[in-house]
C-alpha cells in the first residue's frame, strides 16, 4: 500500500491528531472542558397545597411541588452536590392582579418557602426569581399602562420590593428576569439600604425573546394569562449580540455578582462573547423548550437520552458557561456520580 502524505497534511505523519484519541487515558488526558456537579443549578416548581407532585405535560419528568414534597428534593441536591435550587412560583389564579403586588408579599408563597428551605437545609444555595409574570393578571413580566406597553420604572419599583421581601426570608440570590431598565440598580440600592450586603444578584441580562419559554409558561400557568401577547418590547431581539454585551455592561455596572444568557443552546455564541469580554461568573439557562425537545425526541427513540443530555450540558461548558441552569441536574448529577 503506497501513501501520499502530502495530500493529506504537510505535517502528516509527524502530527497525528487521532494518536491522543486512541485511549480512553490519553482522551482524558487532553480534555479541555468537562462538566462537574458544580455546575449545575436546579429550577423548580413551587405551588400552595400539600403532597403535590403534579406532572407538567410539556415537561417530562418535571413536576409542581408543594412545600412537603419539595423538601425531599432539596434533600437529594444536597446529598447529590448540587449547589443551588432556584425557586418558581405557580400562584393561584385568585391571587393575580393587573399589578402583581402578591410578588412583594412576605407571607406569600415564596417567602415561605424560602425560610422554610433555609431553615431546614442552610448550606443548599437557594435562589428567587425577581419577576411579575406569575403574579400578574395579564402575564406579562411588569406593569402595564392603558395601551399594555409594560411601563419600565415603576415596575422597577414593584420588583425591588419584591426582591428586598426575598431577600428577608433568606434568599442566597435574587434572580431578576424581567428585561426592565436600571432594575440591577434599583434592587441593589434597596438591598444595601436595608443591610442585606450578601444576597447576591444573578441578572438575566441577555433574556432573549424566545419562544423556547413555551413550557415554562405552560408550568407556571402563565400562558393562558399572557394569551397572545408577546413580550417583544422588554426582552431582547434573537437577531441581536452587541445589544447583549451592552445589557451585560450595565448589569454589571449596577452591581450583578453574576450574570446569565437565556435561552441556552440557541445562544452559545453570545455566550462565548460575553464570557471573553467580560471575564465574570457567567451562567446560561437551558430553557423549558431545549429540554423538551430533548426529552421528546428520547421518548421517540431518535435520541439517547442521556448522552444527547450530557452532550447539551458540556457544550454550555465549552461556550464559556460557569454553571447551568437546567430541568436536567438531578439526572445528570447521578451520572456524573456513577461515571466517577
Ligand atoms: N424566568 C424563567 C423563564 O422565563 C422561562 C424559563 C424556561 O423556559 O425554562
Ligand atoms: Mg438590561
Amino acid at each position: 500500500m503506497t501513501t501520499t502524505p502530502h495530500l493529506v497534511s504537510a505535517d502528516y505523519p509527524y502530527a497525528r491528531p487521532r494518536r491522543n484519541r486512541r485511549d480512553d487515558f490519553s482522551r482524558r488526558l487532553v480534555r479541555e472542558h468537562s462538566l462537574s456537579v458544580d455546575d449545575l443549578i436546579y429550577p423548580v416548581f413551587v405551588a400552595e397545597g400539600q403532597k403535590l407532585q403534579q406532572p407538567v405535560g410539556s415537561m417530562p419528568g418535571v413536576v409542581r411541588h408543594s412545600l412537603d414534597t419539595l423538601l425531599p428534593v432539596a434533600e437529594s441536591c444536597l446529598e447529590l452536590g448540587i449547589p443551588v435550587l432556584a425557586l418558581f412560583p405557580v400562584i393561584d389564579p385568585s391571587l393575580k392582579t393587573p399589578e402583581g403586588t402578591e410578588a412583594a408579599n412576605p407571607d406569600g408563597l415564596i417567602p415561605r418557602v424560602v425560610s422554610a428551605l433555609k431553615a431546614r437545609y442552610p448550606e443548599l444555595g437557594i435562589m428567587t426569581d425577581v419577576a411579575l409574570d406569575p403574579y400578574t393578571s395579564h402575564g406579562q413580566d411588569g406593569y402595564i399602562d392603558e395601551n399594555g406597553y409594560v411601563v419600565n420604572d415603576y415596575t422597577v419599583e414593584l420588583l425591588s420590593r419584591q426582591a428586598l421581601v426575598q431577600a428577608q426570608a433568606g434568599v442566597d440570590i435574587v434572580a431578576p428576569s424581567d428585561m426592565m431598565d436600571g432594575r440591577i440598580g434599583a434592587i441593589r440600592a434597596v438591598l444595601e439600604d436595608q443591610g442585606h450586603v450578601h444576597t447576591r444578584i444573578m441578572a438575566y441580562s441577555a433574556k432573549y425573546a424566545s419562544a423556547f419559554y413555551g413550557p415554562f409558561r405552560d408550568a407556571v400557568g402563565s400562558a393562558a394569562n399572557l394569551g397572545k401577547s408577546n413580550k417583544l418590547v422588554y426582552q431582547m431581539d434573537p437577531g441581536n449580540i452587541d445589544e447583549a454585551l451592552r445589557e451585560v455592561a450595565a448589569d454589571l455596572r449596577e452591581g450583578a455578582d453574576m450574570v446569565m444568557v437565556k435561552p441556552g443552546m440557541p445562544y452559545l455564541d453570545v455566550l462565548r462573547r460575553v464570557k471573553d469580554a467580560f471575564r465574570v461568573p457567567t451562567y446560561a439557562y437551558q430553557v423549558s423548550g431545549e429540554y423538551a425537545m430533548i426529552k421528546a425526541a428520547a421518548a421517540n427513540g431518535w435520541l439517547d437520552h442521556d448522552k444527547v443530555m450530557m452532550e447539551s450540558l458540556l457544550g454550555f461548558k465549552r461556550a464559556g458557561a460557569d454553571g447551568i441552569l437546567t430541568y436536567f441536574a438531578p439526572d445528570a448529577a447521578r451520572l456524573l456520580r456513577a461515571q466517577r
